[in-house]
């Protein structure tokens, strides 16, 4: 079955200082816009580039066809989401990054603080979203249609979603 990674990495919401809202987000997207069955595995660890490495590396290799972090994306001292994803994906893809903090740029001027990037290991497409709760959507509104189809292209689970663009085979 299609498996589907949530990471929060958040010192704050890792320590229980607040609930982690953001993981919930990514949750209610995915099942607002995924048609078939999927399971999905959680993980909410702290801004720790070695636990963030483990954590994604741990999931490619449970078979997660996709894998959405959220949080440490930004310019703070310990924000090191983009570098420990790097650290992972075999194939960078900076078109989701890109066009994230250009549709953001309709919510909030920071969005430019975002480094958040997007990348291909083995057979699992690593996204990384900024932390704050309602970045989510605003987020994945702007990339989720090329998610199914860059998972086909990488040899992940089939993504059934009816917001999904494919392009039609000659
Ligand atoms: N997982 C989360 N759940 C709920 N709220 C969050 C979460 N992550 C971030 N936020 C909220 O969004 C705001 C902006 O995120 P910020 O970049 O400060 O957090 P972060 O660096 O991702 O988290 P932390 O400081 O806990 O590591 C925070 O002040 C916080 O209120
Ligand atoms: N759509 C959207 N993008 C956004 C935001 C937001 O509220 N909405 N917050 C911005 C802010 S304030 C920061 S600092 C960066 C990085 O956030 P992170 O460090 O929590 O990942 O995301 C940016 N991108």
């Amino acid at each position: 079955m299609l498996k589907i990674g949530i990471v929060t990495i958040s010192d704050r919401a890792s320590a229980g200082i607040y609930e982690d809202k953001s993981g919930k987000e990514i949750e209610k997207f995915l099942n607002e816009n995924i048609e078939n069955k999927f399971e999905t595995v959680y993980k909410l660890i702290p801004d720790e580039f070695d636990e963030i490495v483990k954590t994604l590396k741990e999931l490619a290799e449970k078979k997660c066809s996709l894998i959405l972090t959220t949080g440490g994306t930004g310019p703070a001292p310990r924000d090191v989401t983009p570098e420990a994803t790097r650290m992972v994906i075999e194939k960078e893809l900076p078109g989701f990054g890109e066009l994230m903090r250009m549709h953001s740029l309709k919510y909030v001027p920071t969005s430019i603080l975002a480094r958040g990037t997007a990348g291909v290991v083995k057979n699992t497409f690593i996204l990384n979203l900024p932390g704050s709760p309602k970045a989510i959507k605003e987020n994945l509104e702007a990339v989720w249609a090329a998610i199914p189809y860059t998972v086909d292209l990488i040899g992940g689970d089939y993504i059934e979603s009816k917001s999904a663009f494919r392009p039609k085979k000659k």
